[in-house]
């Protein structure tokens, strides 16, 4: 989203400064490179400019940099320079794809024009990819997000909606629903799908690190700020930043963040000058923030400036009729994973899943869906929990067997000795004995229990 630029590779400065002098005057934003190697680690896929270079250079030349480009992206324009007045050399540059071929001397106002008709081809290259991703990416949702209760419906609707726009957005919703996969969806179908997304984890911030983790510092900013650092704002300039667990941050550090979204600069630790910032933001919370606000632990208005663009994840317990077609796909993505093709769900199994509650939402479906593809019991606590109970009971129960035999072999078998010892009546000792199988294997005096 930063302004394209001009790329100028030369190996001789003074013909590098001039001209890139000269294509400033033209209004266009020109970095200089005196080798093509420098150059080449700034190009990537979604580069938004042009590079014009030098053919005769030592090092890299400019042809093998305009190949070494096009391997990159084939239709980033490249635009070569030559003092040479080699007829061979253009004719193999225009073999190889360049995008224009210029003749030293040449005017500035001649290579800007080229220049300036390159940036706008490119953009328009860039744009027609986003389009395309953008539609790949929308039929994408219902794959990402899938469920046909209606508060599934209504969510998707609501994503594509804010996609659209560029709102900073609160995502809001119980523990494990899904609200990263959400933020990456809202990121994938918005403006910023091609920038970097970068997810930060307001829970797990280091307290003494967190402003220069987010802001960036420069040199000497603390002790051991020997070098300036970006911050994580800063990585994510031109995309988005997934703020996770925002009711996590810190109460001081919640008076600068709202700064930065109402003002959009940041300042790094130990500068004064503000940098501007252009980024999405998007903050989860599984925490209810107005109750953090009415304890004093969250800000209100900043609250209220996050609250602008909302979106609910609903819990399992809210979209019950998804969870057995929700199972099965997460069956079959954890099949995929494991490499097993074997996987069938009984439909015992299906039942129980279907009528369970799972308080970890999809997390906790997920890992059962994992559990039963790995061959294990998918219904970790909830089911297992009775079989604990009933080892604990079998345990229980032998303790108790032992108690009551040895105290009616203490007794030479006279059961009101030991019924009144151990505190219980005639007849729950003999249900007991009755149960454990004590009846007959103890010399028996006593007449009830004989009976
Ligand atoms: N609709 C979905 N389809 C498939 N998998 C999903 C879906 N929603 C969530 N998941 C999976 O469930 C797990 C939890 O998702 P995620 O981390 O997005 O939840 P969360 O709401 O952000 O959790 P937390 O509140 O703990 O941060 C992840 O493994 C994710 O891949």
């Amino acid at each position: 989203m930063s302004e394209p630029r001009v790329l100028l590779v030369d190996d001789e400065e003074e013909m590098r400064h001039s001209t890139a002098q000269a294509l400033g005057l033209f209004g266009l934003e020109v970095d200089t490179f005196s080798s093509a190697e420098l150059v080449l680690e700034l190009i990537g896929y979604s580069f938004s400019g042009v590079v014009v270079s030098d053919i005769r250079m030592p090092g890299m030349d400019g042809m093998t940099l305009l190949q070494r480009i096009r391997e990159v992206d084939a239709e980033i324009p490249v635009i070569l320079v030559t003092g040479h007045g080699d007829v061979q050399l253009a004719v193999k540059a225009m073999r190889e794809g360049v995008y224009d071929f210029l003749e030293k001397p040449f005017t500035a106002q001649h290579l800007a024009a080229i220049a300036r008709r390159a940036m706008d081809r490119r953009s328009l290259v860039l744009e027609n990819r986003r389009l395309r991703a953008v539609a790949g990416k929308r039929d994408d949702i219902e794959a990402r997000l899938p469920g046909r209760t209606q508060a599934m419906v209504d969510l998707r609707y609501r994503l594509r909606a804010i996609g659209a726009t560029d709102a900073d957005t609160l995502i809001i919703g119980e523990t494990g629903v899904g609200k990263e996969v959400v933020a990456r969806a809202l990121h994938d179908i918005s403006a910023r799908a091609d920038r970097p997304l970068i997810a930060i984890n307001c829970a797990a911030l280091p307290e003494n690190l967190i402003e220069s983790e987010l802001f960036g510092h420069e040199a000497g900013a603390f002790p051991g700020a020997l070098r300036p650092r970006y911050g994580k704002f800063e990585h994510g300039r031109g995309g988005t930043i997934l703020l996770d667990e925002i009711g996590s941050m810190p109460f001081d550090l919640q008076a600068k963040f709202l700064r930065v979204l109402q003002e959009r600069v940041i300042t790094r630790l130990g500068s004064n000058e503000p940098v501007p910032l252009d980024v999405r933001f998007i903050a989860t919370s599984k925490v209810d923030l107005e109750a953090e606000v009415a304890v004093g632990r969250f800000r209100a208005d900043l609250l209220y400036r996050l609250n602008v663009a909302t979106l609910h994840v609903p819990s399992l317990a809210q979209r019950k009729a998804d969870i057995p077609l929700l199972f099965l796909q997460l069956v079959r993505e954890a099949a995929a994973r494991y490499m097993r093709n074997d996987i069938e769900v009984p439909p015992e199994l299906m039942t129980e899943i279907a009528e369970r509650s799972w308080p970890g939402n999809v997390r906790e479906l997920r890992n059962a869906a994992d559990r039963l593809v790995l061959g294990l019991d998918p219904k970790p606590e909830e089911t297992s929990a009775p079989a604990e109970r009933q080892r604990l009971a079998d345990k229980v129960a032998a303790y108790e067997r032992g108690i009551i035999a040895s105290a009616l072999a203490a007794h030479g078998g006279s059961l009101r000795p030991v019924y009144e010892q151990l505190g219980i009546s005639r007849k729950t000792l003999y249900e007991k004995m009755q149960r454990y199988g004590l009846d007959k294997k103890l010399p028996v005096t006593d007449g009830d229990y004989a009976a």
